[in-house]
């Protein structure tokens, strides 16, 4: 299996390279390689090397930014993701790629499942639904992973953000009314690679049962507040000195935090289906995070 992953050096990308690697030939490409916003080369490199699978990890992921460089987050959001799953539906090869909870409005109640009604609020949100409505079109086989709230000890994140303002600050204001589950990038890469190996291990004339939209999540819920206690409570243990203390962090509702981009309330994601067709069991969110606050604190929570 000749496999391409692209945005090799982001989170998930990142640890992709590893999870990928024993299920075949990884040629794993980065902005140095590849240039997302010039489509043209990138349906070369896809014509020249024929995978059997292509794995896009590279995103325009800056949401409060996008607000304001609309163009480009659709160019690298939608307009290359369309590049992609064209050619991978002419090589009939399969096409991996993630989306985000943003698709939603967050005005459910329950969890999201993968064909309730989208709505982005925000223009990141709209990039990704649009890279979404382009793999569809296309018709090739795909797995399109639906995340939310991803970290890694590396990149930019929410764990590594707290960590690092809570040993300069004393206050802190932190949302209190926005609610969804912290996803480790180490566990979408290797619940992607079961999922790849999956599908090699299924006859073609099943594949289009596999494929399809999937919320991939840990079990488990918390606010963006209950996130930044458990972090700063889980580095204390680990021996951290913060500046923060329990009394300097304060709750903040999303309407007085005022950020660019509107965000979604309830980013809560029902991953059933998932669990269903992979024979998967959700872990809590917690054990990926002890791990990666763990790693973030012996780099000095940088
Ligand atoms: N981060 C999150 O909280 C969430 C992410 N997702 C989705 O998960 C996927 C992975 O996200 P994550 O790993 O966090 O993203 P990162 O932002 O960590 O990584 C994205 C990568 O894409 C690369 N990239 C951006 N623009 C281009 C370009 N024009 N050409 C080539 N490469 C480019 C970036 O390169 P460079 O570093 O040089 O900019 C970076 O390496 C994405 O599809 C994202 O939308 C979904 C929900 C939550
Ligand atoms: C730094 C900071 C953030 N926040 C809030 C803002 C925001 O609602 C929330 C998380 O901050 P972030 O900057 O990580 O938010 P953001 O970059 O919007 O995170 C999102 O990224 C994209 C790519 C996704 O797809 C989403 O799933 C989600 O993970 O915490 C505070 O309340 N106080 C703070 O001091
Ligand atoms: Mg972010």
């Amino acid at each position: 299996m000749k496999i391409i992953l692209l945005g090799k050096d982001g989170q998930v990308g990142w640890e992709l390279q590893h999870s990928l690697a024993p299920l075949g030939e990884l040629i794993a490409c980065g902005r140095q390689d590849i240039d997302l916003t010039d489509s043209e080369a990138l349906a070369a490199l896809l014509y020249r090397e024929k995978p059997d699978v292509l794995v896009n990890a590279a995103a325009y992921t800056a949401v409060d930014k996008a607000e304001t460089e609309v163009e480009l987050a659709h160019k690298i959001n939608a307009d290359a993701v369309a590049v992609m799953s064209r050619v991978m539906a002419e090589l009939k090869g399969w096409f991996v790629h993630y989306s985000t909870d943003y698709v939603f409005d967050g005005t459910k109640t329950d969890s999201y499942e993968e064909e309730d009604d989208t709505g982005p609020l925000n223009v990141y949100g709209q990039s990704k639904l649009s890279g979404e409505q382009a793999v569809a079109e296309s018709g090739c086989h795909h797995l399109l992973f639906r995340v939310s709230w991803v970290y890694a000890s590396r990149g930019a994140n929410f764990i590594r953000t707290m960590l690092r303002l809570g040993q300069q600050r004393d206050q802190l204001s932190v949302i209190n009314d926005q609610v969804g589950v912290p996803t480790s990038a180490e566990f979408i890469a290797q619940v992607t690679a079961l999922a790849l190996y999956h599908v090699r291990q299924t006859n073609h004339d099943r594949w289009a049962q596999l494929s399809g939209i999937y919320h991939l999540v840990p079990d488990g819920e918390i606010s963006w507040l209950d996130f930044a206690r458990y972090i700063f409570s889980r580095a204390r243990d680990l021996g951290m000195t913060l500046t923060i203390n329990d009394r300097g962090l304060a709750a903040i509702s999303t309407a007085e935090y005022g950020s660019a981009a509107q965000r979604p309330l309830n980013s809560r994601l029902n991953t059933s289906r998932i669990c269903k067709n992979f024979n998967l069991v959700m872990p809590d969110w917690q054990v990926h995070a002890d791990k990666a606050i763990r790693e973030i604190c012996l780099q000095g929570g940088k």
